[in-house]
């Protein structure tokens, strides 16, 4: 893994360079059995399984595994690894655990806890008042929620690690019902589930533009502000119940658009101390945007604010079809 991870990775120095010792746990692949399949990921397919009689008390675990088929080339098969090394990095209650590996043949399989909450974005869509349906989320969850993510983020902070693909469809929810905790659960820039969120630039490579600032499409530099621009865009996804961002523009109008400053509306009646977290992640100036210890402060100020607790939910209605696609 070493010689695959080149030195041009910014993340190099987090992934081998400090860590060598730590192994990647291989799992006997017996153990495991996959049951259906979840989704279409970047590499393969994903699926839900369980593992067996890993640990003592409990006999079968249910999990999902990334696979990446037989027939990838050199580069998909260092990525798909280099992802198993840089989530086994984390131990942190909001970022996804890794439990271990199948590498040792084909097809190769991450195995990772498994989130039954389903992703962030489609809990968010599916959660939007229905004429039928008595509302069920409040403002006090959303807001606990951004700051499920904000912690993660700031773990990630701590480890110099910068994500560069923050965004709702990348969290996942351990549950949709109470209690429900959201984390930081896809490092593989996950342009599968929802592909109409990247943008084709040359050649394969595909970018969150909509969840960028301007010095990362503009000139490629990511740091640890790159992630707090995108955790700005969550936030608007958060209290948005799951809108695309920049409803109607392309990606190129976007690039134009926040290049030239400008910026998200903040969601229609979304109270002011939410918006201003928003528009602070969102500074041009890319070390004057907040930390996210900074963040978790503000988002902890929300919660003892009447304001914002009483404010209603999701009642934003753009004019343009929100599932607009990218020209
Ligand atoms: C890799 C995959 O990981 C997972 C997906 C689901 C999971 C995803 C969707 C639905 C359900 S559920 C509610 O049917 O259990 C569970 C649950 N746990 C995971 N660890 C994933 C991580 C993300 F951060 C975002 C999307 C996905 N995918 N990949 C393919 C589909 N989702």
């Amino acid at each position: 893994l070493r010689c695959a991870v080149t030195e041009l990775n910014p993340n190099y120095d987090f992934i081998t360079a400090k860590y060598p010792e730590q192994q990647l746990r291989e799992i006997p692949r017996n153990k495991l059995k996959l049951i259906r399949l979840l989704g279409q990921g970047a590499f393969g397919e994903v699926y839900e399984g369980t593992l067996k009689n890993m640990c003592a008390n409990v006999s079968e675990l249910s999990v999902a595994v990334k696979t990446l088929p037989a027939l990838s080339t050199q580069q998909a098969e260092t990525d798909f690894m280099m992802e198993a090394v840089i989530i086994s990095k984390f131990m942190h209650k909001n970022v996804v655990k890794c439990l271990g590996v199948c590498f040792e043949e084909h097809p190769r399989y991450i195995i990772l806890e498994l989130l039954e909450g389903g992703d962030l974005k489609t809990f968010l869509r599916d959660s939007r008042p229905k004429t039928d349906q008595h509302y069920f989320l409040s403002m006090k969850e959303l807001v606990h929620l951004s700051l499920d993510v904000a912690n993660g983020c700031r773990h990630l902070e701590e480890k110099h690690f910068v994500h560069r693909d923050i965004a709702a469809r990348n969290c996942l929810l351990t549950t949709r019902g109470e209690g429900r905790i959201a984390k930081i659960a896809d490092f593989g820039m996950s342009r599968d589930i929802y592909s109409a969120d990247y943008y084709r630039k040359s050649g394969k490579t595909m970018l969150p533009i909509k969840w960028m600032p301007p010095e990362a499409f503009l000139d490629g530099v990511f740091t640890t502000k790159t992630d707090v621009w995108s955790f700005g865009v969550l936030l608007w996804e958060m209290f948005t119940l799951g809108y695309m961002p920049y409803p109607g523009q392309t990606n190129s109008d976007v690039m134009q658009f926040v290049s030239s400053g400008g910026r998200l509306d903040p969601p229609e009646k979304c109270p002011a101390r939410l918006n201003k977290i928003m528009i602070l992640c969102w500074n041009s100036i890319a070390d004057i945007r907040p930390t996210f210890s900074e963040i978790i402060e503000l988002l902890d100020m929300c919660l003892q604010d009447d304001e914002v607790l009483n404010a209603p939910v999701g009642l934003c209605h753009f004019a343009m079809a929100e599932s607009f696609k990218d020209a």
